[in-house]
């Protein structure tokens, strides 16, 4: 019979290739959401949709009561680093009150098996690079600090009531669905690569390069790419290794090479074959200089092999992915 999983924000960016990527290997798809930010139209209809709130304990309960599940993957936070420096609040509240109510609506229902969105925000500024998963964690910026509560308060869970998780902190998430169905939308876009795509194709004049002064080879921000439907499948041999009985634990999930802001807009470049108007402009609340993973305990344990080790061939399926939908969902 086929296992039941559900994606708590599988109508977000990450979520939406977390769920196709289930339902193609197999999986029967349960997707909760409340639509604040990821869209109904992202999710696949072969999975079974409800509209509500992480926070919200009855409503989880309901779910869990209708349906079998065996397993939560848990991609429902907000993640914009400079919003949260801004709004600290509203990522405690969402963030970390929704894995409390999620853990609490789990272990009423025994459900076993979590597995967790985590971040390399919760690193900081990185002592060594790359970065392995027992680094030391000193956030920088409150996402990054409640992510660090979510994980503390999952082995703390694990102990007293069995819950087993895996957390996968993810570097810098990017790419589509190679044929375009499927990509990043936000609103409002904050991330590199969707914006460096939508100067190329002409809603925006100028990519603003957050500041030139940082300790990297060339003064921009250093960060770790890797494609989306890689990280989703992390998460399924999470699943796989957590259902076979190994103890909960915690991996990094990176390509382990890190590209600079100014690499990016040029990989951009070659890809569109555009100009990309750029200009250097002040930096941005709550960016450490260089983040980049050391992915082996992952590739090891996991047996995680990325499929996508090529920054061409990421922001390739992105530019694909925006010139069918230069409006996203809403095309
Ligand atoms: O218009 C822009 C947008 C971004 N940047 C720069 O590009 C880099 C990447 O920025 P993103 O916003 O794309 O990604 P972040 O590294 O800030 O954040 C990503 O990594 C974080 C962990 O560090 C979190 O996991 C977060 O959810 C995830 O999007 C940063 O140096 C940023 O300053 C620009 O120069 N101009």
């Amino acid at each position: 019979m086929k296992q039941t999983v559900m994606v708590a924000g599988g109508a977000g960016y990450i979520g939406s290739h977390m769920v196709q990527q289930l339902l193609d290997e197999d999986y029967d798809v349960v997707v909760a959401d409340n639509l604040s930010t990821g869209h109904q139209k992202a999710i696949n209809p072969a999975a079974r949709f409800y509209e509500g709130d992480t926070r919200d304990k009855q409503f989880l309960q309901q779910v869990f009561q209708k349906e079998d599940i065996t397993a939560v993957i848990h991609m429902d936070a907000f993640s914009i680093v400079p919003e949260s420096v801004k709004d600290p609040l509203k990522y405690f509240d969402n963030n970390v009150i929704g894995m409390i109510a999620l853990l609490e609506a789990m272990r009423d229902q025994d459900i076993k098996y979590l597995i967790f969105s985590s971040t390399a925000a919760a690193f900081g500024n990185p002592q060594k690079t790359p970065i392995p998963d027992d680094a030391p964690k000193d956030p920088i910026n409150p996402y990054g600090d409640s992510k660090l509560m979510m994980e503390k308060i999952m082995k703390w869970v694990d102990q007293a009531y069995g819950i087993k998780y895996v957390a996968l902190r993810y570097f810098n998430a990017a790419g589509a669905m190679a044929d375009g169905s499927m990509g990043e939308d936000h609103t409002p876009e904050t991330h590199l690569i969707p914006i460096v795509l939508k100067t190329a194709i002409g809603q925006q004049a100028t990519l603003q390069i957050y500041g030139d002064d940082y300790n990297t080879p060339d003064g921009t921000n250093v960060r770790d790419y890797v494609h989306i439907l890689d990280l989703a499948k992390a998460h399924i041999l999470a699943l796989k290794y957590l259902i076979a009985g190994n103890p909960s634990d915690i991996f990094n999930l990176g390509s382990s090479t890190g590209f600079s802001v100014k690499e990016i807009v040029e990989a951009a470049r070659k890809v569109t074959g555009k100009e990309i108007p750029a200009k250097i402009a002040p930096r941005r609340d709550g960016d450490p200089d260089i983040l980049v993973a050391d992915s082996s305990r992952a590739r090891k344990i996991l047996g995680w092999q990325p499929q996508y080790d090529n920054i061409h061939d990421i922001v390739q399926t992105a530019w694909t992915w925006k010139q069918k939908h230069p409006n996203g969902y809403n095309d």
